[in-house]
């Protein structure tokens, strides 16, 4: 049977032209599988062609698919170009090539038509001609937004169809729409940042990149002409490569994301069919080609799902993190929306196909184990039912796992995990809590309130000195210091290291911190209660103890999304729960996102990534005028990755939507009249672009966000008034049906194409600090968490953002709003 290789990135063939061929591709590919003597596929060679692997084939009486007939030592492989009316199909074909790129090794197809040179006299004319190739590019990508609108309307709908068993009734009818009040705010477009030194020889030189799309690249002077310039490129790698280029990558970072050989090692003589195959394999390539080699891909191709179509294609970049082994822990970054949980979500179901392969062709070997024992998780249990929904999605085949250690995949948050393992433990967990918590303990599943530090204060806090008296330092200096290292005297405690924590302790200070924690255990203990935290150090101790004792870890594989919340307990578990080997761990992160825990660096609980770490600059959610929105809150804050470096912002959206629409109000009932205002108008768009009630097509992707539940419930009841029903959304499913209203922590994850953000009042956003007792650096972190969450709530809108304040601004709309 013959391998296809069929087109993925948007070849300028027929299929773009009339989408009816669409569903004659489905019977062409099953046809071409079967071999070139399939009855009605005619599958014929070109006189007079210059690359003599080229056929044409029958798809319908009209159209015929150009494509080459390659023989991989025994295996055929058809790489199709793509289709056209019968009579261009013949031209195309006579005068197309496949071969290889000399500067990179990569497979291209190359027209002799276009017949372009590379050499110096081909630069100066792409220069020349580099502004008009940069004004075709935009009218270009204008027409792309177009049908990715279309295919976007599409996809909803047939998202609506497949949810509608269940959803609840729509929201009525709501009137009175006028047009969308507030101000807009102009999207800054700053010039591509290129690393220096960097020329159209350059480009060539190193990574095979065209002179003509080099020249223009280099010419643009903004970076949506550099962004338009990058949708349009053919091939697509190339765009991609100089995107990463404008966003911090380095020439090696691009050779490597994208499989490109060092020039001197490409042979430029005449390839054989079997490098022009290796060349289809690299990463390059398949950013223009995809190969249908199991079942599943040709079932995915053959129906054409268009809803699922990013599960198919997966962008080079996250294509070579999915795929990539490593020898040990690895982590990747990115801002919001650049797909880190897609990566995360494939790379599971990748570890597990492969591993049934392995066990497949040793089908019959002595114990070898049918399915491999990976723990997907994160931060909180809601992020983890969704994790687990998109795995369901993407890979049907993937054996779940139900309890921890099962084999198969579990897809679950981190706090459940370390409870069932406690769970195991039994009585046994005894020694363990002597050791970590310094008290012999048998009952420790019993949370322990979240004031119990309070309690503490009340007691003794008058024995600590004044700037230590705050709730929120102990339970800090506990979870940052004490309990990671297990730390249970006070002889030990004043020899600890303390990373990070910023205040200095002497050793009298030290003493008067430790009997507070002391008096916290003995607390604890008195209610049998213990913090997530503890339950997390406990869990993992007593793996290492079983570990110790010769007992296998409980996990082959495990990979994490969200880590930038993680403290250092979860740390511990995750080092605790997998076999130290390639690919253990696997921390899907961004800093800009931390909302939840303090600011930590791996390395210091025994995670060391040692270049193995890799950056997303791509992002795939939301328009670039939301974006530039959203770096406006960012500008004035100084992030740090897991690894303790400074993290850098700056990644690109390729999509373009409307501006950003601010909302400011002199009093609470205003802002709210103003929100009731928006929210009819963007539902009456909803209804007249989906011909749907308003609230039957798509309304639960128009949430309102706001800061706490008191605001939460507060709008719920101020909209019900203004005639707005919406619906309030705490720990269960978003789900389908009214605008949902819920808390900026609660969104954190999810996507919506319009969002509000209301009440980002000077009174509201940053929380008040000064109601805790905090030293400088915590005061200093918990700004800088406030300052995210206000980045993770912009950033879960896919199309329209607003935002609205009652009296002053949030100073965290600094850099976007004049505060005057
Ligand atoms: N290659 C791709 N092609 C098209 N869409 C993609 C691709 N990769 C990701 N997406 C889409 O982009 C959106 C954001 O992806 P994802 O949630 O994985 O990003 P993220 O980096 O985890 O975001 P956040 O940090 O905000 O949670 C999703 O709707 C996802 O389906």
């Amino acid at each position: 049977m013959p391998t296809i290789v069929w087109p993925s990135s948007r070849p300028k063939d027929a299929i773009s032209r009339d989408p009816s061929l669409r569903a004659k591709i489905g019977p062409f590919i099953t046809k071409l599988s079967g071999g070139a003597t399939s009855v009605g596929l005619h599958v014929e060679p070109i006189r007079g062609s210059v690359d003599r692997r080229v056929r044409t084939a029958r798809v319908t009486d009209f159209y015929r698919a150009v494509l080459f007939e390659l023989d991989g030592g025994g295996q055929r492989v058809y790489v199709v170009y793509g289709i056209w009316p019968h009579d261009e199909a013949i031209a195309v074909a006579r005068t197309v090539t496949v071969g290889i790129n000399p500067y990179n090794g990569a497979a291209q197809v190359t027209d002799v038509r276009d017949g372009v040179g590379q050499d110096g006299q081909a630069v100066e004319e792409a220069r020349r001609d580099a502004r008009q190739r940069l004004a075709d590019a935009r009218r270009e990508a204008e027409e792309i937004a177009r049908e990715a609108a279309r295919i976007e309307a599409d996809n909803a709908e047939a998202r609506r169809r497949m949810e509608e068993a269940g959803a609840p009734a729509p929201a009525g009818r709501v009137a009175g729409a006028e047009a969308t009040p507030g101000v807009v705010v102009a999207t800054r477009d700053n010039p591509p940042a290129w690393p220096d030194g960097l020329t159209v020889e350059s480009l060539r030189d190193e990574l095979g990149i065209d002179v003509r799309l080099a020249a223009a690249a280099l010419a643009a002077t903004r970076e949506s002409e550099l962004l338009d310039l990058a949708a349009t490129a053919e091939p697509s790698w190339q765009g991609e490569a100089l995107l990463a280029l404008a966003t911090g990558s380095d020439i090696e970072d691009v050779r490597e994301n994208f499989e490109l050989r060092h020039p001197r090692d490409v042979t430029t003589e005449q390839p054989t069919d079997e490098e022009v195959i290796a060349g289809l394999r690299t990463r390059a390539a398949r950013s223009a080609f995809t190969w249908l080699e199991t079942d599943e891909d040709l079932r995915r191709a053959i129906e054409g799902l268009t809803f699922a179509q990013w599960q198919l294609f997966l962008h080079p970049q996250q294509r070579f993190l999915v795929e990539r082994r490593w020898n040990g822990p690895m982590r990747i970054s990115g801002g919001a929306g650049t797909g880190k949980t897609v990566v995360t979500v494939h790379r599971a179901a990748d570890l597990a196909r492969r591993h049934a392969e392995a066990a497949e062709s040793q089908l019959h070997g002595l114990g070898s184990e049918s399915a491999p024992r990976i723990l997907l998780t994160t931060f909180t249990r809601n992020l983890a039912d969704d994790l687990r929904r998109q795995v369901a999605q993407l890979a049907p085949g993937v054996t779940f796992a139900e309890k921890v250690g099962e084999p198969g995949l579990l897809v679950s948050g981190l706090d459940k995990v370390a409870r069932a393992i406690l769970q195991r433990a039994g009585e046994d967990i005894a020694p363990v809590a002597e050791r970590v918590l310094g008290r012999r303990r048998t009952r420790v599943l019993t949370y322990a309130r979240n004031d119990l530090w309070q309690d503490v204060l009340a007691l003794a806090g008058d024995k600590l000195p004044p700037d230590l008296q705050s709730a929120d330092f102990l339970a800090s200096e506990y979870e940052l210091v004490v309990l990671p290292q297990h730390v249970t005297t006070l002889q030990q405690y004043v020899r600890v290291r303390r990373p990070g924590r910023g205040v200095s302790l002497d050793r009298r200070k030290r003493a008067a911190v430790w009997s507070a924690m002391e008096r916290y255990r003995d607390r604890c203990t008195e209610l049998d209660a213990t913090s997530f935290a503890e339950q997390l150090a406990l869990a993992a101790a007593w793996l290492d103890d079983e570990a110790g004792r010769g007992s296998a870890r409980p996990y082959q594989h495990v990979l994490v999304d969200e880590a930038q919340d993680l403290t250092p307990s979860h740390l511990l578990l995750l080092r605790a729960l997998v076999e130290p080997g390639p690919d253990d761990l696997f921390l899907a992160e961004d800093s800009h996102q931390r909302i939840y825990g303090k600011k930590i660096v791996l390395n210091h609980y025994g995670i060391n990534i040692r270049g193995r770490s890799r950056r997303l600059t791509r992002n795939y959610r939301t328009t670039r005028q939301n974006l530039a929105l959203a770096f406006g809150i960012l500008d004035q804050g100084v992030y740090e990755d897991m690894e303790g470096q400074a993290e850098e912002h700056r990644y690109l959206s390729p999509r373009s939507g409307p501006e950003p629409v601010l909302l400011h109000a002199d009093s609470k009932a205003e802002e709210l009249d103003a929100a009731a205002q928006l929210l009819r108008r963007w539902l009456e768009d909803d209804f007249e672009h989906q011909g749907a009630e308003p609230g039957a097509a798509g309304a639960e992707s128009l949430a309102i966000l706001v800061r706490d539940r008191y605001q939460r419930d507060a709008v719920v009841t101020g909209l019900a008034e203004r005639g707005i029903e919406v619906r309030p959304v705490d720990r269960e499913a978003v789900g389908r049906g009214r605008p949902v209203v819920m808390t900026m922590h609660r969104a954190k994850g999810l996507e919506f194409r319009k969002v509000l953000l209301f009440d980002v009042s000077k009174a509201s956003i940053p929380r008040a600090l000064r109601d805790q007792q905090y030293s400088d650096a915590d005061r200093a972190d918990a700004l800088l968490r406030e300052r995210s969450l206000l980045y993770v709530a912009a950033t879960r809108a896919r199309d329209h953002l607003a935002v609205s304040w009652t009296g002053e601004p949030s100073p965290l709309l600094e850099g976007i709003v004049d505060l005057g």
